[in-house]
């Protein structure tokens, strides 16, 4: 079956080098992408056919991975070649299905997707949702573009905006709070090659702990917590600091900003 990717920056990347390492074969797989220079870069790394939008909408599945503000820009130059029978998927943050469906003709299937970038190392987590044409089949084969980097889940439109601001910008949360453990370990001495070190097995491990023992977060910190120890010392900041109401809000301004991305476009 054929795939075009139209826009292939960090997210678009990520899906293609995925299909490939999941033994799709490059003679599928075409890609859509404005900058020359990038294009011939995805060329020369990947052995795809990089052509014009127009061309990539004629796949049997067009996957649109451009930033939101680009999405109308770029459907209203695709959607006179779409035809009925035919899949759309949207990995734009913000965009809902009724807006895709606005500028596209009838029968043209659209399924709205919230990926990350830990897809890059197939660990990826992507929440799906259907549009209005959208059948299981559709459904299924957005699954297995998905599938290939990581895990997938369906949920209600609705939710969207809630899983962009969880899963989909959580790796930078994660990042962030890495960096500022590694910036603690240098301030406390250590080189920061070992804090580097240190913090970045220590974030696979307990990731890997919750993961394999599903056991609850709450349960697995307090295995760490000694009574009147070092733990203790530095939860208790961390809740003066108030940096579980800090994800709280933060989360809620994810959510926000994804509820607004469309906002202007019509
Ligand atoms: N980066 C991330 O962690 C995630 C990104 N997303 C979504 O993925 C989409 C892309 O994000 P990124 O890859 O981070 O952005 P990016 O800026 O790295 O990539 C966008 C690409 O689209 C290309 N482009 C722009 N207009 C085009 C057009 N008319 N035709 C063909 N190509 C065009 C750009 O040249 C660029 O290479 C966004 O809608 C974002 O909401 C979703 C989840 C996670
Ligand atoms: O920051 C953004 O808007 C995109 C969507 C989720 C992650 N990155």
């Amino acid at each position: 079956m054929s795939v075009a990717i139209i826009g292939a920056g960090v997210m678009g990347e990520t899906l293609l080098s995925g299909l490939i390492r999941a033994g799709r074969d490059a003679a599928d797989l075409v890609v859509g992408e404005k900058r020359t220079d990038r294009a011939e870069e995805l060329r020369d790394r990947y052995g795809v056919d990089v052509v014009s939008n127009v061309e990539a909408a004629k796949a049997e599945t067009v996957v649109l991975v451009v930033k939101p503000q680009d999405m109308t820009e770029v459907l209203g130059e695709i959607a006179p070649h779409l035809r009925p029978g035919q899949l759309l998927v949207s990995l734009a943050a913000g965009i809902t299905t009724a807006l895709i469906e606005k500028h596209i003709p009838d029968g043209v299937a659209v399924v709205r997707v919230m990926p990350n970038t830990p897809a890059l190392v197939d660990e990826g987590m992507a929440a799906i949702s259907a549009g209005s044409h959208c059948d299981e089949a559709h459904l299924e084969i957005a699954e297995g573009l998905l599938a290939a980097t990581g895990r997938v889940v369906r949920v209600p439109e609705k939710q969207q905006d809630a899983v962009t601001a969880i899963s989909g910008s959580g790796p930078a949360y994660l990042f962030f709070v890495v960096e500022s453990m590694i910036e603690a370990g240098v301030h406390l001495g250590l080189p920061r090659t070992t804090a580097t070190e240190l913090v970045v097995q220590t974030v696979v491990g307990s990731a890997k702990l919750l993961r394999e023992t599903g056991t609850h977060p709450t349960v697995l910190r307090e295995q760490v917590t000694s009574p009147g120890g070092t733990t203790a010392a530095a939860i208790r900041e961390l809740e003066d600091h108030k940096v579980r109401a800090a994800f709280i809000t933060a989360m809620e301004a994810a959510r926000d900003r994804s509820r607004s991305l469309a906002e202007g476009l019509d």
